[in-house]
């Protein structure tokens, strides 16, 4: 029986749950017993499953919290009281020393439900403002990290503190030979990959395809779909490889990528800047979210990092002239990207999360 536990929570997308599955290798060799409570069917089952088949997941009932009416809005709320009642039972049975939340609808009951056992939680927010269940959380909350330092004036003082991103190891041992073997690309062009987010974009999709002829002359293509959105008519094209998504091959397809082209989640916009790959990001606009990749993309672009398109605007022609300035100049955004320091390593994350345990 392990010394001490520790519950981890975070999911919806996996942006709430890349920063969960960095830090569980060093809580391991910590010799923490880690857990997991996440919903019974969201993305974060899934990814910590197969990353960690050993690793104990509960699963929890949780109400989505949306920002429009739905009549899904009334009976929601049911949902997390009874996902309240779940998440303390469990946490009255792991007796964990703290609770890390990394947001997401589904750690909500946790967190209050940790509140209720009297045990410490600290949460997590990857994007520039806090989401809504990390707002909800904050009151609840020992201390919040963020991973961007102009996070910290929209939160209390004296709870907050920017760490910057925290980036799973296994993205740094990407080999470039085996990501061009897997896609049986060759070394004659260079190599754009294509990221619609963790679940894929159609706006970006259909920009991708539309211009797939052209972009296909000068290079070869990696295109992260998301689940649902590969086009068959296209799985033999030469040069265009297309995924639903990926998990043991992303390290070496992103060592095989010359740039980017993707949305601008928190997560993978600071993997990408710590891997020194040139982008363009084109934000979720604000009609479809709170902004949050808005205000990413924007801070990228203002040091350098990223070009930026407007997902309102943008057509199939402003697209192809985009990839093109953005291949133009990504030496100049290297050169950028080289004088950040690197981000803090997971064990050091694990420092930080534990300086809050009971
Ligand atoms: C629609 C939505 O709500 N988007 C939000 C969500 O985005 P999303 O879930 O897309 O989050 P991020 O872009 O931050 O992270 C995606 C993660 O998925 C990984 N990945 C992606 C594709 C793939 O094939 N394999 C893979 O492993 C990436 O490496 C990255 O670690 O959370 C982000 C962080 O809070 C927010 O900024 C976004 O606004």
């Amino acid at each position: 029986m392990k010394a001490k536990s520790i519950i981890l929570t975070g999911g919806g997308t996996a942006g709430h749950v890349s920063l969960n599955e960095a830090i569980i290798p060093s809580l391991i060799d910590a010799d923490y017993d880690v857990h997991y409570i996440g919903s019974h069917d969201g993305i974060e089952k899934e990814l910590i499953g197969n990353a960690f088949p050993e690793l104990p997941y509960h699963s929890i009932s949780s109400g989505k919290l949306r920002r429009y009416f739905s009549i899904q809005n009334f009976t929601d709320p049911f949902k997390v009281l009874v996902g309240i009642g779940q998440a303390f039972s469990t946490i009255k049975k792991v007796k964990p020393s703290v609770i890390f939340s990394k947001g997401g609808f589904v750690s909500v009951p946790v967190v209050i439900a940790a509140k209720l056992a009297n045990i410490p939680v600290v949460v997590h927010e990857s994007d520039v403002t806090p989401g809504l269940a990390n707002k909800i959380a904050l009151p609840f909350a020992s201390h919040i990290f963020t991973v961007f330092k102009e996070t910290v004036k929209h939160l209390p003082s004296d709870k907050a503190t920017c760490t910057g991103s925290i980036i799973r190891q296994q993205l740094f041992e990407g080999n470039r030979e085996q990501g061009l073997a897997c896609c049986d690309f060759t070394t004659d062009k260079k190599v754009l990959l294509i990221m619609g987010g963790s679940l894929g974009s159609v706006v970006v999709n259909d920009a991708v395809r539309e211009n797939l002829t052209k972009l296909r002359e000068k290079y070869q293509i990696i295109h992260l779909c998301g689940k649902g959105n590969i086009d068959s008519s296209l799985l033999n094209l030469e040069g265009y490889r297309q995924f639903e998504y990926v998990t043991d091959e992303l390290p070496d397809l992103l060592y095989a990528a010359d740039f980017i082209v993707s949305r601008a989640g928190s997560n993978s916009i600071f993997e990408f800047l710590a891997l020194h790959k040139p982008m363009l990001l084109i934000p979720l606009s604000a009609a479809k979210s709170r902004g949050d990749q808005i205000l990413n993309a924007r801070l990228f672009k203002q040091q350098g990092f990223a070009h930026v398109l407007d997902e309102d605007t943008m057509t199939k022609e402003s697209f192809y002239r985009a990839v093109e300035t953005l291949a133009a100049n990504a030496d100049e955004m290297i050169d950028k990207m080289l004088d950040v320091e690197q981000p803090k390593t997971p064990s050091e994350m694990v420092s930080l999360i534990t300086q809050y345990e009971k």
